[in-house]
Order: structure tokens, then C-alpha cells, then sequence
């Protein structure tokens, strides 16, 4: 990362089923004329020291993303924190030193330029272990900053507790919230039905 900030590698979250969407991969659905992954690729790379793709499934289809590919590490698709441990656990593995990790969703084509810079800043000055996004009143816990050493907690929560939602889990810790303008187009649109592909379409030449 370009500044003095800690180093954070990047995870999208690709790993759900799609099924508001008919099923398959809406990374791969096109808005623009490009996948939705370019999109995100291309706003998240500058930001961080390192990208990371989370599906499940043949990582062959995503082959020519050039990203290391890891599936969740508990079964059962329980939801995006699935992929969150993931990204915590490989980091932890792959990239000793590094204690950061960025997580957003592989459905949102439009995100901010300044997301790690931002999650970060607003992290070290409210003291918190973690940090999560919002925009127009709305909190979006998908999008989040993540301790790699919070790992074996998350694990714990997943596996024993069965817990599922992001913000019970969250509320565990001393949490950063950090708001983006929505206008004119919000950060955080994500894709989840045909008809907000086409919205995206519409809205792309509007996002910076
Ligand atoms: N790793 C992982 N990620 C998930 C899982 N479920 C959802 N996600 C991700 O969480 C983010 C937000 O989820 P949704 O927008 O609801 O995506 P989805 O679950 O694929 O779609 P629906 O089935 O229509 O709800 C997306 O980036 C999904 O890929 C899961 O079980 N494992
Ligand atoms: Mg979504």
C-alpha cells in the first residue's frame, strides 16, 4: 500500500450461490462489457498489498484472474464469514507479517477508491479491532477490515457456535464504522437480482 499504513491484502468474497440471480457465479456476469471481477479488480488492486479470490468449486474458471483461489474451509456455504476465515487463515499461512485483511463482495462493481485507507485510518483512530462500511444509513459488514489474529475467534464462533450473522459476530469486538456519500452513486450497490444487473449497467457511466 502507498502509504504508512499497515499492510492488508484484499479478499473477494465469491463465495455464495447466487440464487436471487438464478445461480452461477455473478462475479463473472458482465456490466460494462467486463465481468464484474475486472470491476472489482481494478478498484481494489492499487489499494492493497495483495489480492485474494474466495470461491468454492473448480478455481479453474477463474484462472485467468491470475489470483490465488481459496474455497471456505468449513462446509456447507454458511455465509460470507465462511469466506472471511478463509482469507484470514491463508494470510496467516501464506504472508507471515501481514495482519490485515479487507473483505468485499465479488457483486459490487462500483466500490471506493480509498476503501483500505479509509477502514484503516478509522480502525487506528477509535482504538478498534475491526472495522466495517456503510453508506446512505446503512451498514454493509460484508465490506469490512479484519485481524488475521482474530482467526482462531472466528473459527470458533463458525464451527461451535454455529453463528452465521457478521454483525453478532462483530459486536464482539471494538468495531470502526466508516460512511461513504451514496450519491451519486452508492460505493456498495451489489447485484443480486437480473434486474439490478441492469440498474449496475445504467449506473456505471455515472461512478467515478
Ligand atoms: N465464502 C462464502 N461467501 C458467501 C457465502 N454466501 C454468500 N457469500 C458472499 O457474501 C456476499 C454477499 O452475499 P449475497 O449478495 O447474498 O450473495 P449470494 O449468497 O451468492 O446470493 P443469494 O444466494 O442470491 O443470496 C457475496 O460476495 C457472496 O459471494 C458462503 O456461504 N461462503
Ligand atoms: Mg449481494
Amino acid at each position: 500500500m502507498m502509504s504508512n499504513l499497515p499492510s492488508t491484502l484484499c479478499v473477494v468474497l465469491a463465495g455464495g450461490l447466487g440464487r436471487r440471480m438464478g445461480g452461477g457465479d455473478k462475479p463473472m456476469r458482465e456490466i460494462g462489457g467486463r465481468a464484474i471481477l475486472d470491476h472489482v479488480i481494478e478498484r481494489l488492486e492499487p489499494q492493497c498489498d495483495g489480492l485474494l479470490l474466495n470461491a468454492n468449486g473448480d478455481p479453474a474458471r477463474f484462472a485467468r484472474f491470475r489470483l490465488p483461489v481459496i474455497a471456505d474451509p468449513v462446509e456447507g456455504y454458511p455465509g460470507p464469514l465462511a469466506g472471511i476465515l478463509a482469507a484470514l487463515e491463508w494470510t496467516a499461512a501464506n504472508r507471515a507479517g501481514v495482519e490485515w485483511v479487507v473483505s468485499a463482495a465479488g457483486d459490487c462493481p462500483f466500490l471506493p477508491r480509498d476503501l483500505i485507507t479509509r477502514l484503516q485510518e478509522a480502525r487506528l483512530a477509535d482504538g478498534a479491532d475491526l472495522a466495517v462500511a456503510a453508506s446512505g444509513g446503512q451498514v454493509h459488514p460484508v465490506i469490512g477490515l479484519w485481524k488475521v489474529a482474530l482467526r482462531d475467534e472466528l473459527r470458533h464462533a463458525l464451527v461451535e457456535e454455529d453463528l452465521r450473522k457478521i454483525d453478532r459476530w462483530t459486536a464482539r469486538y471494538r468495531l470502526a464504522t466508516v460512511s461513504w456519500p451514496h450519491e451519486p452513486v452508492d460505493p456498495f450497490f451489489n447485484a443480486n437480482t437480473l434486474d439490478d444487473l441492469a440498474e449496475a449497467e445504467r449506473l456505471t457511466t455515472q461512478a467515478d
